[in-house]
């Protein structure tokens, strides 16, 4: 006889074979058991489409009548893009709901499961709570905020380098890795880097090493609208790019650049980009989840203003050396050890030679 968690870990695994597909909606898995044994699953697979309980209860047909549905989020109860999941169960005889954790949007929050028990539905919350809430870190976040999650990605050598003086940097770490990467790029709304990663590396930053990958939306930083014309990211057939600058642009190349479909936003009159005004734009435009893979002002710039929630940094097995070589984290000399900042709840992994340390810091 499966326990609870045992239910909830199988709806979390379908939940999370979906990810990179459903944004702005948060990822849902539901299981549908009867007598011990499972009659219905689903996931949901992209906004505007059935949610996870619809599937599984249509799966489970006339068996779901007297029968317990696990679901890692609370089920909704208000009319979005499809109908209400509590009404769904209520018609389908269910007679117990057993929930991983609250749906923190204001429209649903608790309104779900009140619903639920007003039709004498058994409601069990909470199981595995803490995994249903990471595995929508960004959802949860953005609704809180209004501001997408933050994760900052970097790439370097065990000497802590990120490129030659020259610029050269391909590659540090190794295909399996940059694989890796590329999942993650499919996982985000949005990727940003900085000006001087576009002149260096000249980037696509699409997620094409996977298979069906979802390209996120590029952003660029580019107080004074550096951005050559023949830029790849200026390339829009394949992903959008929205490039934010200052008061300082050059208007000329403005022009042209909106004319090849660029977006480009003036994030007020100094002459950097206020990253905070980006995080509010890109929050309104719906981005619940952005990516930094930048060089080292940017993630510095991030970081130093606490822009961050998590650090995922990949450390190849490679000795560059070079006093001059940039580093992850550039920007002003701190001068005490105790200003660095800590990651919490630290997991370390391996991609064949590379390791990838992920952690977060206090949101
Ligand atoms: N140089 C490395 C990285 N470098 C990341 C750069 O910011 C830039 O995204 C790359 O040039 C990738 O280009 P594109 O977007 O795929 O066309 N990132 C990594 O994870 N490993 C490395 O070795
Ligand atoms: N994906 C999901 C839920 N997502 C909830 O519904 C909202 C989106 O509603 P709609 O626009 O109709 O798709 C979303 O903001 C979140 O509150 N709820 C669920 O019961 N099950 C699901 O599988
Ligand atoms: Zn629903």
């Amino acid at each position: 006889m499966k326990a609870h968690e045992d239910w909830m870990r199988l709806a979390l695994e379908l939940a999370r074979a979906a990810t990179g597909q459903t944004s702005p909606n948060p990822m849902v898995g539901a299981v549908v058991v009867k007598n011990g044994k499972m009659v219905g699953a689903g996931a949901h697979l992209k906004a505007g489409t059935p949610h996870a309980e619809v599937h599984a209860i249509d799966m489970a047909g006339h068996e779901a009548e007297g029968s317990t549905i696990y679901v890692t989020l609370e089920p909704c109860n208000h009319i979005g893009r499809t109908p209400p999941c509590t009404e769904k169960i209520i018609a389908s005889g269910i007679r117990r709901v057993v929930i991983g954790t609250v749906d923190p949007d204001e429209k649903v929050r608790g309104r779900g499961i009140a619903r639920l028990r007003d039709a004498g539905i058994e409601v069990i919350e909470g199981v595995l709570a803490e995994e249903c809430q990471r595995l929508n870190e960004a959802y949860f976040f953005h609704r809180r905020t209004g501001r997408p999650f933050v994760t900052l990605k970097t790439a370097m050598t065990l000497d802590g380098k990120i490129a030659t003086v020259t610029g050269d940097s391909r590659w540090i770490t190794g295909e399996a890795s940059r694989e890796h990467v590329h999942l993650m790029r499919h996982q985000h709304d949005a990727i940003l880097v900085g000006i001087q990663t576009v002149l260096f590396d000249d980037p696509k930053l699409t997620a094409r090493l996977i298979p069906g990958g979802n390209h996120p939306v590029r952003v660029i930083l580019d107080s004074r609208l550096q951005t050559p014309l023949d830029a790849a990211i200026t390339e829009v057939s394949e992903a959008p790019t929205w490039i934010f600058t200052t008061e300082e642009r050059d208007r000329e190349r403005e022009r042209r650049l909106r004319d090849k479909g660029v977006r480009i936003v003036s994030t007020g009159t100094a002459s950097r980009v206020d990253l905070e005004k980006v995080l509010e734009v890109l929050g309104k435009e719906g981005i619940l989840s952005l990516l930094i893979e930048g060089g080292g002002t940017v993630n510095a710039a991030f970081l130093q203003q606490g822009l961050v929630q998590k650090v995922i940094a990949f450390i190849a097995p490679r000795l560059l050396g070079g006093k001059d070589s940039p580093t992850p984290v550039e920007g002003e000399n701190p001068h005490r050890m105790q200003s660095s900042l800590s990651l919490k709840d630290v997991r370390v992994t391996q991609f064949d030679q590379d390791i990838c340390v992920t952690g977060y810091l206090d949101a």
